[in-house]
């Protein structure tokens, strides 16, 4: 229940004025309502169609005597004319809180949306290590669409119990006895159905487990669908992802089961109900005829609205456990949250680097309750506009080591120093905007190549888009392309080779002219001819920029002003490519000899 009351909150946060008038098109909707149905019978008995006595009636006399002291002739065209302004204009009010109750449910689910992708991009990248990414995007869709289902179950379940709670005061003023026991038919009647509503809340957390999955699964799909295709995987695939279809069909019968038995049972009582009702009423009540028949007319439009309210009550339960996934997911968002602002005035304020990145006996663990260190001890000096090369085994701590320079991931123990100024989290932004990057895993998305290079600087020239190209040795195959820069590369740059993808990400790591160019297996999908441009490329860089490089590939870093050899988290060796490879007894020579045994 706390994540209805947040909800509620957030809601009033986006929509606030617009709540309360909300609210009021409800307050006014049920009271004219109310009067339409006080009214009709009444009117319809003083013109002969019924002979009924209204002075019974309380309010109805009274309005009565003043339209005959004012004159107004009580004929059938006035009666009706009065009734269908009433309605109408109820009718009319009506259609305007609809769309209101839209607008605030829109209005509301935008900002949620909006809130929660930007509560993801501003956390640190230490908290998406934690987090599947299947997780985020079924948030994204389908909780999200729940928790805008849930919202709007709430405005109807609001409205339904406003107009109850005015219309149980009018048929109080007619008959408190009689009203008394519909309320006490109400309440016995949702005593019986929290059954329904506890199931409701069970199988609602089912549906958010079984969708979690459901993302989980399809994300693994066509994230190895190449592995799968290759590996004859697919029948095992199938089947796996039918049960778990076979789980989502039944849950969601389950669910449908339960509201159409809850619905049941509001509808075969409220039929006992009124016969109940009406015999009590006129036998042992002795309620006069005018009076019960509208209380009837009260009680047919007054228990639809309970079982209105029991059945948003029971579905808002079902949507329930997605607020309070979406609830968590933006608590531990916010927690994990860089202490950062995305404004531009911060991007335009990027740090020069103009001596070194340091790193002070820098010790990381990615499991903080663990003993395992990924990094231990790092004592390192990378110099401004040279080249430095990270080289190791697999599991070496390359990517950890280079996360840690990037500020991506922070030291558990240890100090990063940028110029000798410690990298906290206020310098970050402004350092990591002078950082160009290019991963072992090239993220383009599906678009044209310029868009995709313009992703960084979105005003770059032609001439600086081609000088890009040029310089990481794409230009040709661009050109060659269908439509040159125009082409559309597909989902992830599928259309392009993986050497093609890795130039063009490098081109755009240039292109955004950073202080600090960062390689992360950049060379490993090239060719021996692309990988001789680009090392001819990165010497022409040297300089004028810094450069760090994970390679795999020696050949790459030939020229490296200096090379720091990993082993277990630990530098092993430090110094220039020449002075390692003459260390015989060293890892880096141990290296050099199983590329050049894989090379014949
Ligand atoms: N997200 C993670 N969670 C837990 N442990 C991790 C994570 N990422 C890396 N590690 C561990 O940290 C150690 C260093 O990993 P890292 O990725 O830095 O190695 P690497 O030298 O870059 O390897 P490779 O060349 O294979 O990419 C490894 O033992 C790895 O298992």
């Amino acid at each position: 229940m706390k994540e209805i009351i947040i909800f509620l909150k957030k809601l009033y946060a986006s929509s606030g004025f617009l709540l309360y008038v909300h609210l009021l098109l409800m307050l006014i909707v049920s009271g004219l309502e109310g009067i339409g149905i006080f009214l009709i019978i009444p009117l319809l008995s003083i013109i002969g169609a019924f002979d009924l006595n209204v002075d019974t009636i309380p309010f109805v006399s009274s309005a009565m005597d003043r339209m005959q002291e004012s004159n107004i002739p009580l004929n059938l065209p006035i009666v009706l004319l009065i009734y269908v302004l009433l309605v109408g204009g109820q009718a009319l009010l009506q259609r305007n809180q609809t769309n209101l109750s839209s607008r605030i449910e829109q209005r509301y689910i935008k900002e949620l949306r909006q809130e929660t992708h930007q509560s993801l991009l501003k956390a640190r990248w230490e908290y998406f290590l934690r987090k599947r990414n299947s997780d985020f995007n079924q948030m994204l869709t389908t909780e999200l669409n729940r928790v805008s289902n849930g919202i709007g179950l709430l405005l109807t379940f609001i409205s339904a119990a406003v107009f109850t709670l005015i219309q149980i005061g009018f048929a109080m003023w007619l008959s408190v006895e009689l009203t008394s026991i519909i309320i006490l038919s109400g309440l016995l009647l949702s005593l019986i159905s929290r059954k329904f509503v506890r199931k409701s809340a069970k199988l609602g957390k089912e549906t958010s487990k079984l969708f979690q999955s459901y993302f989980a699964g399809l994300s693994d799909n066509f994230n190895g669908i190449k592995d799968i295709k290759s590996n004859m995987l697919e029948r095992s695939h199938i089947r796996k992802f039918a049960e778990l279809c076979q789980h989502i069909e039944s849950n969601y019968m389950k669910a449908a089961r339960v509201y159409a038995n809850s619905q049941f049972l509001y509808r075969a009582s409220s039929v006992v109900l009124i016969a109940v009702f009406v015999y009590v009423s006129l036998t042992i009540l002795h309620v006069a005829a005018e009076q019960l028949l509208l209380i009837v007319l009260i009680f047919t439009r007054l228990w639809p609205r309970f079982i209105t309210i029991q059945s948003c009550l029971e579905r808002i339960m079902t949507q329930l456990p997605a607020m309070q996934a979406l609830t968590v997911l933006q608590q531990e968002s916010g927690e994990a949250r860089e202490a950062l602002l995305l404004q531009d005035e911060q991007l335009a304020l990027s740090i020069p680097l103009k001596e070194s990145i340091e790193c002070q006996k820098v010790s990381y663990r990615y499991d903080k309750s663990g003993k395992r260190l990924a990094l231990k001890h790092i004592d390192l000096l990378i110099p401004v506009n040279r080249m430095t090369a990270v080289v190791g085994k697999s599991g070496a701590g390359k990517s950890t080591l280079v996360d840690l320079l990037m500020g991506l991931i922070q030291p558990d123990e240890g100090k990063v120093l940028i110029d000798g100024r410690e990298l906290t989290e206020e310098l970050l932004y402004s350092y990591r905007n002078r950082i160009g990057y290019v991963s072992q895993d090239p993220f383009l998305f599906h678009g044209s190549l310029r868009e995709n290079l313009q992703l960084v600087v979105p005003d770059a020239t032609e001439a600086e888009i081609w000088e890009a190209l040029r310089f990481s040795a794409s230009d040709e195959f661009v050109r060659k392309l269908p439509n040159s820069l125009d082409t559309v590369i597909g989902d992830r740059g599928v259309r392009l080779s993986g050497g093609e993808r890795q130039r063009i990400v490098l081109a755009r790591a240039i292109l955004k002219k950073p202080s600090i160019l960062v390689l992360d297996e950049a060379t490993s999908a090239l060719d021996s001819e692309n990988e001789v441009q680009i090392k001819e490329a990165l010497d022409l860089l040297r300089g004028t920029m810094t450069i760090i490089v994970i390679a795999h590939r020696l050949s790459t870093i030939r020229h490296a002003d200096q090379v720091i050899v990993l082993e277990n988290g630990e530098i092993v060796q430090q110094g220039s490519y020449i002075q390692l490879s003459q260390e015989s007894r060293g890892t880096f020579r141990k290296l050099l000899s199983y590329q050049t045994e894989a090379n014949v």
